[in-house]
């Protein structure tokens, strides 16, 4: 690969003024060009596409996610990435220039019982891309190294890096969504012939539908309260049931959505077998323990307000199983395996919208602004 011009780094950054701004970013033009300036085992990485994520939205705009996840600084946003390598220290055989990865946005401490127990998204220690106080991946460059970790400098392990292997940068990049379903999807035990509810039809629902089709479950319903959205669902699979959840009205309590969605698309079973929950929104949890059959599964993905009332006597006496997320572990292989077999169908189908990372302003008021029926919103650089 001929040496690309390089040019300054810099990110898209919030603060605790919730402004959004294009700043200089760690590491400087000058580090990035010299090789000596790269440490041992470090390469450095270009950014060529990255999705925007409701949670970017939230540090943005509300400046937290629940009471631990507050921004008190200048914060760098984006954990949805995939990129080029440009630059490898001498030391470094197994990367060349012109390698192309996706970058898992976790760094776990490889110490803690979670970690050791396979389950390092539940890491005492972790850092998370894009969560405050850890920079996102949201900037022109950034380092990777195979040997260290040095957030100081903000060097992304080499381990949470994969090879494309053939798949567009935009497909890398929807590897971090589609890796929060595949997560639920494997935790909610959905198997072969299973039906099933998605509550919300965001981003998440839409990879969770993809996902969920290729697992073979039948019939799958989707709901949203936005038609724009669920006429995209419609599009994406055109064998999902779309419901829409209607704002206000006699019949819009969770017992009585429930039974419609039920009345409407599980006439044999009389329920879903399972739900999954893409909302965090507390009406819509009710509704999907309301729809759930004796032992069913309610599998809630979206997150949502600290404390939320919830229908704990239905939950009992249909000894429910309400289970929780906190993104994922050990998904990247897998769905690049399934991006790549095209098991999951055209996920190019989910980018709406493509900015350049000079108009990431743009892009964010985008995602932010409803009327712009965006789904997943990318800052390309190709
Ligand atoms: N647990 C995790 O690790 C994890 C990871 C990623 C995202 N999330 C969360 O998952 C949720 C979904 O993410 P997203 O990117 O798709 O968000 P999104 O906001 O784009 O989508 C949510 C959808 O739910 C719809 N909705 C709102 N109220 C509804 C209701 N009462 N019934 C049905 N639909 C309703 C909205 O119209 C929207 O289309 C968010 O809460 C997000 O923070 C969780
Ligand atoms: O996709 C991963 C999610 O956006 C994160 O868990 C975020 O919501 C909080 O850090
Ligand atoms: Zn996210
Ligand atoms: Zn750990």
């Amino acid at each position: 690969m001929a040496t690309p011009t390089l040019k300054p780094n810099v990110g898209v950054y919030t603060n605790p003024s919730h402004k959004l701004y294009i700043g200089e970013a760690s590491p400087s033009l000058q580090e990035i060009e010299s090789e000596q300036l790269l440490q041992s085992g470090e390469v450095v990485l270009e950014m060529k596409a990255t999705g925007i994520c409701g949670s970017d939205i939230h540090f943005w705009e509300h400046g937290r996610i629940g009471p631990t996840m507050v921004v008190e600084d200048e914060h760098i946003l984006g954990h949805e990435s995939s990129g080029i390598v440009v630059k490898v220290h001498p030391s470094v055989s197994h990367l060349k220039p012109g390698d192309r990865v996706a970058i898992e946005p976790t760094i776990p401490c490889a110490k803690c019982v979670p970690c050791l127990t396979g389950r390092y998204n539940g890491c005492e220690d972790v850092l998370f891309r894009s969560t405050p106080p850890v920079p996102g991946l949201l900037r022109r460059y950034i380092p990777i190294s195979l040997v260290n970790t040095n957030e100081a400098r903000q060097v992304h392990p080499a381990q949470w890096c994969f090879k494309l292997e053939g798949l567009s940068y935009e497909e890398g990049a929807l590897l971090e969504p589609i890796s929060v379903a595949l997560a639920g999807i494997e935790r909610a035990q959905l198997r072969l012939g299973d039906s099933l509810l998605i509550c919300g039809a965001g981003p998440i629902g839409l990879v969770t539908l993809l996902c969920a089709r290729a697992a073979g479950a039948t019939p799958i319903t989707i709901t949203d309260i936005d038609t724009s959205r669920l006429e995209f669902a419609k599009k994406l699979v055109p064998s999902v049931n779309t419901f829409q959840i209607p704002l206000g009205g006699p019949d819009t309590t969770p017992q009585n959505l429930a039974k419609s969605i039920n009345d409407s698309f599980y006439s044999t079973a009389g329920h879903p077998d399972v739900a999954i929950e893409c909302t965090g929104i507390a009406s819509s949890i009710a509704t999907a323990v309301y729809a759930s059959r004796f032992g069913g599964t309610v599998f809630v993905i979206g997150v949502g307000k600290d404390v939320v009332e919830m229908p704990f006597m239905a939950c009992s006496v249909k000894e429910v199983d309400l289970k929780f997320q906190y993104r994922y572990a050990n998904q990247w292989p897998k769905a690049i395996k399934l991006v790549k077999s095209g098991l999951l169908g055209d996920v190019k189908m989910l980018v709406s919208h493509r900015f350049t990372l000079e108009e990431a302003e743009k892009a964010f008021e985008t995602v932010k602004d409803r009327t712009s029926k965006s789904i997943k919103v990318m800052i390309t650089n190709e």
